[in-house]
């Protein structure tokens, strides 16, 4: 028998569930894609494009809306002998500053032999290179900046929309989109960039389970056979996904993963709701391990301290409380303790992970306001990705039980003396 046999019981186009696939239609986005395809409108018309500024949480059809839109545009301006419309994608993670943005500009509206050195001219030069090379090749030019909050200096984001204004282009015509999920760059933005970049500005709001429904049908019927999906799958993966975040794509995710779960089993020709819930499970855990892999180590002292309370029915906790215990663990990991403040700062990134949840609360008629944190998480999942911490600190006897794996708690000293 050979080593690799093609399955295709379960899935008739698994890729149709992966990023980069296109679907032919958005659901349940006609308001936004209206308003879209009107700011859109002047390029057909052959006038001065307006600039869009898309905004909403991650996985809310942002870029997907603008695939589609761009890719109809695209189409149905060619059959315009007067229109020359080019299209430039530029995702901003990674390019933080407005020079990077404007070299690599400048590099994808240039053939390969003509490339320029991405450090070492001024940014007034590498500009001056923009503006020529745009008019050099005239016609009408949409930009679009996706995840635009990376650009940490506003420069190019008032330059761009306002080349024609301020005579930089005469022969070219431009259009800027910007795509960001995060709601405080655009509140932060000054309000002459705000005013030039936003001329139009369409929010793209969180999905419902019920909109979450149907675009896990619409992929589900390309990627999966018929009959392969019990009835509850894609309502169970939809009503995660509007718990989560209303994020299409942890949606998509958690269906996929689910398939894979169904598939990976030798007799299984069907995904049922158990593979929906194992696989919630394991991109659960992965997106937690991701978390708290990308924390610094005091980050990793303050989730265990707040772990060990937790497990000792003390939260929610004030951080003055948690202290002492972060404190304790921190000198025994052989580390100076951070100022309350900075420990707070820890806290309020745990938050931000998802780890922890955080609750306002009044301090009665005189006193002010103050946060009470608890943990959020799956106890095991958290203890798993601790592993190097508990190493540092020792085995606090309130985890003990939580320990799967004995040798570990063998290796280690008990803290339960400390605290
Ligand atoms: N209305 C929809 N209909 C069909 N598929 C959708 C819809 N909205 C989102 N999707 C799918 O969900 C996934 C995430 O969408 P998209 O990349 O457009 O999100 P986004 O808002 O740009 O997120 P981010 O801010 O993280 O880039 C993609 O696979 C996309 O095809």
């Amino acid at each position: 028998m050979s080593l690799f046999e093609r399955d295709t019981e379960i899935y008739r186009n698994r890729d149709a569930l992966r990023e980069d696939y296109q679907p032919a239609q958005l659901v349940g986005r006609d308001e936004e894609i209206q308003m879209y395809q009107a700011a859109l409108q002047p390029v057909i018309n052959g006038e001065q494009p307006n600039n869009v500024f898309l905004y909403g949480k991650t996985g809310v059809g942002k870029t997907a809306a603008t695939r589609y839109l761009l890719s109809h545009l695209e189409e149905d301006a060619s059959e315009y002998d007067d229109i020359d419309l080019r299209l430039t994608f530029l995702n901003c993670d990674g390019l933080t500053s407005s020079y990077q943005i404007a070299t690599r500009l400048v590099n994808e509206l240039r053939d390969e032999t003509n490339q320029i050195s991405t450090t070492g001219y001024p940014r007034a030069t590498v500009y001056e290179m923009l503006w020529d090379d745009l008019d050099d090749l005239g016609g009408t030019n949409l930009i679009v900046l996706d995840e635009v909050d990376h650009v940490e200096d506003d420069s190019i984001l008032y330059q761009l929309p306002r080349a024609r204004a301020n005579n930089n282009l005469s022969d070219a015509k431009i259009g800027i989109i910007g795509i960001s999920n995060d709601f405080s760059f655009r509140d932060d933005l000054s309000p002459k960039v705000k005013s030039s970049l936003c001329e139009q500005e369409i929010h793209f709001p969180a999905y419902d389970a019920s909109d979450l429904q149907k675009i896990l049908e619409q992929r589900a019927a390309v990627a999966f056979h018929d009959d392969v999906l019990d009835d509850a799958v894609i309502p169970l993966c939809a009503a995660y996904g509007a718990k989560d975040a209303g994020d299409a794509r942890q949606s998509i995710d958690l269906l996929m993963k689910a398939g894979d779960l169904a598939r990976e089993e030798a007799e299984t020709t069907t995904v049922a709701e158990t593979h929906v819930e194992a696989g919630r499970h394991d991109l659960e855990r992965g997106r937690i391990e991701e978390g708290i892999s990308g924390l610094t180590q005091h980050g990793h002292l303050v989730l265990y301290s707040l772990l060990t309370l937790h497990l000792q029915d003390e939260t929610p906790v004030r951080s003055r409380d948690v202290r002492p215990r972060y404190t304790n663990f921190a000198q025994r990991a052989g580390r100076d303790p951070l100022v309350p403040r900075r420990m707070r700062d820890h806290l309020a990134e745990l938050a931000m992970l998802g780890l922890v949840s955080v609750t306002e609360r009044n301090e009665g008629r005189r006193g002010g306001t103050y946060r009470e944190y608890t943990l959020d998480m799956d106890i095991e999942l958290i203890l798993s990705a601790l592993d190097e911490v508990l190493d540092d600190v020792g085995i606090h006897d309130s985890i003990q039980e939580h320990l799967l794996d004995e040798d570990v708690t063998d290796e280690n000293t008990s803290l339960a003396q400390f605290q």
